[in-house]
């Protein structure tokens, strides 16, 4: 496991305590020695009367669409990047707390790692680098999450072999190939768990005149793998009618909710074929039998890999855990566990 410590960046990263993955659903600390020590929601509630803090994580997405008028629920991170950074720092810094207790958790925080989609802009970069300066870091480094995800899978994306890995979050899906250790060719698209939540509500809206309450969403996701039958399976949805505001059920077609949710993902189906189409064809050929390694949380949607295993004809599968692979790669890489010398890391 050892190896020669050629990648200066790699050896800044070993100097990390923390390692943050901030993303636009779930933010998630690893620290050094201690593991996961937080997974919650990337959600704030505050007093808009005071500025006083609510409630964070998981009782602060609880009172999402449930809040009197004084109480506004904020989501500091939106598609791949910290939207307000001193909304980010107060909710990690709660998060933290709760977990680490106040005195310690300045002490973690003095050397931080954090994951940031592939591509993103400098300012989002900047904005991350913020957030962990204003918790009291002294040192940020940043690191590609589909590299994070690869080396959490468990990939070997040190060898000369291509890997293909796919992380579908909530507001991003980020694609790539890798080998020797280096993206060889990557896309980050807009679209996510959340675009399919929202094109379901849409075909509700439309086709029934239903508003569908926010829990009432990931039931349907079923449908996108549903078998496709001869005859039109139906299923009884409960909901608010858009006209009159009252409760009413409909019987929603399987079809209808397939097609919608099918929508959106042509632009992830369409990044893994322009992926693909910058790869040299010694590396495509590896795939056809090595396939794609699903992961981000949208990954564990049921029929997500069936659907994509249908469009582009490749083995596709996923992760263990999907959901957290990006900070489990990120916490390899500070514990020292990844093979030095092949990884490339971003530093600032
Ligand atoms: N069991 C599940 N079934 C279907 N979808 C799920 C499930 N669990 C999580 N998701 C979806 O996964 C998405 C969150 O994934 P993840 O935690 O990877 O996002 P994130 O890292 O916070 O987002 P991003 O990478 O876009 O910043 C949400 O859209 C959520 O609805």
């Amino acid at each position: 496991m050892i190896g020669v410590p050629s990648n200066p960046a790699l050896v800044q990263l070993r100097r990390c305590t923390v390692a943050v993955d901030l993303g636009a659903a779930r933010t998630r600390v690893y620290l050094r020695g201690s593991g996961l020590v937080a997974d919650e929601p990337s959600v704030a509630a505050i007093d808009i009367r005071t500025g006083a803090l609510i409630a964070v994580g998981a009782n602060a997405e609880q009172m999402a669409g449930r809040t009197p008028e004084h109480i506004r629920v904020s989501r500091p991170v939106a598609g791949g990047a910290v939207v307000d950074i001193a909304m980010a720092q107060r909710m990690l810094r709660h998060i933290l707390g709760d977990k680490l207790g106040r005195r310690r958790l300045r002490m973690p925080m003095m050397r931080a790692a954090v994951c940031t989609p592939h591509g993103s802009e400098p300012i989002a970069r900047r904005a991350a680098i913020e957030t962990m300066y204003g918790l009291g870091a002294r040192r940020v480094e940043l690191v590609d999450t589909l590299i994070a995800a690869a080396v959490g899978c468990g990939l070997p994306v040190e060898h000369p072999e291509a890997t293909m890995i796919v992380v579908c979050g909530a507001g991003t899906t980020q694609v790539a190939v890798l080998s020797l250790g280096s993206i060889v060719s990557a896309e980050t698209v807009p679209v996510g768990g959340d675009a399919i939540d929202r094109a379901v509500v849409q075909h509700l809206r439309n086709a029934h005149e239903l508003m569908l309450p926010s829990q009432s969403v990931r039931p349907l996701h079923q449908m996108l793998g549903a078998p496709a039958t001869g005859g039109t399976p139906t299923t009884e949805v409960h909901g608010r009618d858009v006209v009159s505001g009252m409760a009413r059920s409909v019987m929603v077609e399987t079809e209808g909710v397939r097609h919608a949710m099918r929508t959106p993902l042509t632009a992830v189906v369409d990044a893994i074929t322009g992926v693909l189409r910058h790869c040299p064809p010694d590396l495509v050929a590896d795939l056809g039998d090595r396939g794609i390694m699903l992961a981000g949380g949208s990954a564990l949607m049921p029929g997500l890999d069936l659907m994509l295993r249908q469009a582009t004809g490749m083995p596709v599968h996923v992760a263990d855990r999907p959901d957290i692979v990006a900070v489990q790669g990120l916490g390899a890489m500070i514990e020292g566990r990844v093979r030095p010398a092949l990884l490339e890391t971003l530093t600032v």
